[in-house]
Parts: C-alpha cells; sequence; structure tokens
C-alpha cells in the first residue's frame, strides 16, 4: 500500500464516524483532501452535511466537488471536525501547520465536539518535535518576535534553527494575513510549557501544538487503518 492509498483508508474510517446532518469542520492537507473527495461522493448521494473549511485551499476543494459550505460565524458550533496532522504522540497531542492553516484549524477543532485525526503511521511519534513547529506570527516586529521565541524556548532546554517559512520568492503568507516561522527543536519533552510560553509572546497569533484538542486519531499503515482513543 503506498503513502496515498494509507491516506484514503484513514480517510475512509473517518467517514464512518460522519452522520448524516453534521455540522463538520474540515481540514486541510493531503490526507484531509482525500477525506474531502470522499465526502463528495456522499453528498453526490445523497448525504447532508454542512461544512466548514479551515483554509482557503479546502474551500475550494469542497466548492469544486460540491460539498456545501458554511462559514464559522454561520455555523460556530460543530458536532465533528477531521484534520490531518504532522506529528501524533501516543496521548494524541499533535504538531500541524505543515501546511499553513494552523491558526483556522485551531479555531475550528476548539468549536468542535470532536476532532478526529487522520494520518498514515508515518506520523506517530514518541516525543513531539522531530517535525519542525510551525509558529504563526504578526508581520509587525518580526525580528523581535523572533527574538522572544529564541529566549523562551532557550528557558526550556530548547534551541535550532528558526526559519521563516517562503514561498516562491517571498514569505509564506496565511490565510490571515501572517508569516510562519519553522522551528527545528528537534525534541519537545514538554510541549505544554511551550505551548503557554510561545502563547505569552504578543507576537505569536499561534503555534502548531495542539494539545489535548484529538479525540481520535485513525493511523493507517500497510494492514490497513486503526483507531487511537485519547486516554483523558
Ligand atoms: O496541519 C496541516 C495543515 O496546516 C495538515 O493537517 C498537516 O500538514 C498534514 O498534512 P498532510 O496530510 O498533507 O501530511
Amino acid at each position: 500500500m503506498d503513502a496515498r492509498e494509507m491516506k484514503i483508508k484513514a480517510a475512509e474510517a473517518a467517514l464512518t464516524h460522519v452522520e448524516s446532518g453534521m455540522r463538520l469542520g474540515i481540514g486541510t492537507g493531503s490526507t484531509a483532501e482525500e477525506f474531502v473527495r470522499l465526502l463528495a461522493e456522499k453528498v453526490a448521494g445523497g448525504f447532508r452535511v454542512e461544512g466548514v473549511p479551515t483554509s482557503e485551499r479546502t474551500a475550494r476543494l469542497c466548492v469544486e466537488l460540491g460539498v456545501p459550505l458554511k462559514s464559522l460565524d454561520e455555523l460556530p458550533e460543530l458536532d465533528l471536525t477531521v484534520d490531518g496532522a504532522d506529528e501524533i504522540d501516543s496521548s494524541l497531542r499533535l504538531v500541524k501547520g505543515g501546511g499553513g492553516a494552523l491558526l483556522r484549524e485551531k479555531i475550528v477543532a476548539a468549536a468542535s465536539d470532536r476532532v478526529i485525526v487522520i494520518a498514515d503511521e508515518s506520523k506517530l511519534v514518541e516525543t513531539l518535535g522531530r517535525f519542525p513547529l510551525p509558529i504563526e506570527v504578526n508581520p509587525f516586529g518580526l525580528v523581535s518576535t523572533r527574538i522572544a521565541i529564541e529566549r523562551k524556548a532557550a528557558r526550556l532546554g530548547l534551541t535550532g534553527g528558526l526559519t521563516l517559512r517562503q514561498s516562491g520568492d517571498g514569505e509564506f503568507t496565511t490565510d490571515g494575513g501572517h508569516y510562519i516561522i519553522d522551528a527545528s527543536f528537534g525534541r519537545i519533552p514538554d510541549a505544554d510549557a511551550l505551548s503557554n510560553e510561545l502563547n505569552s509572546i504578543p507576537g505569536v497569533v499561534e503555534h502548531g501544538l495542539f494539545l489535548n484538542m484529538a479525540s481520535l486519531a485513525i493511523i493507517a499503515g500497510p494492514a490497513g487503518a486503526r483507531t487511537l482513543q485519547a486516554n483523558r
């Protein structure tokens, strides 16, 4: 089974948790897009859902495939969000934001009763941090914010390169008009402490640590999809 087939397996399993009539948060990334494709087939067959997309990219795909959309202001409370992740640990703590949609993804996840994360097994880690942590920052005061991130992280014993994400010939800009700094810490032993420190920096808009948000992870490997439950 190749990587795409594994993503489809995880997306298929997630779809079994979706009921007609649900208000659905719809994630961003290649795995979430497999979910959108399968969802669109169900919608074409008469299945009724209202989706809130977590990015302009996901919104475009949903419109193209005929998945009905609402804004989060129209549907401020959601039954379920299905989204991908860049890393997942055994407590279902996540690193997200590889696709640059972390802010909307976190807002949508927080507005959802349940969050199901779908991924292939390459995303499972013992300790978060191998994937560079995306930190969304306001362009104003970028240098000061970067220094603050370095200092706060160093206090937690975290060092590593901070890279301003690029796209084409300029800075990558999020749907909210912000920049992303990718922090290559290698290992984040205390994700709660890092989350609190990052949240205390005014120029940090949001970061990619999604702690205590996922209720279920559906992980696909060559043998098929398995489910991991959050133990909280
Ligand atoms: O957080 C995300 C986007 O901001 C994605 O969910 C994450 O990057 C995983 O993407 P993919 O399924 O393509 O590996």
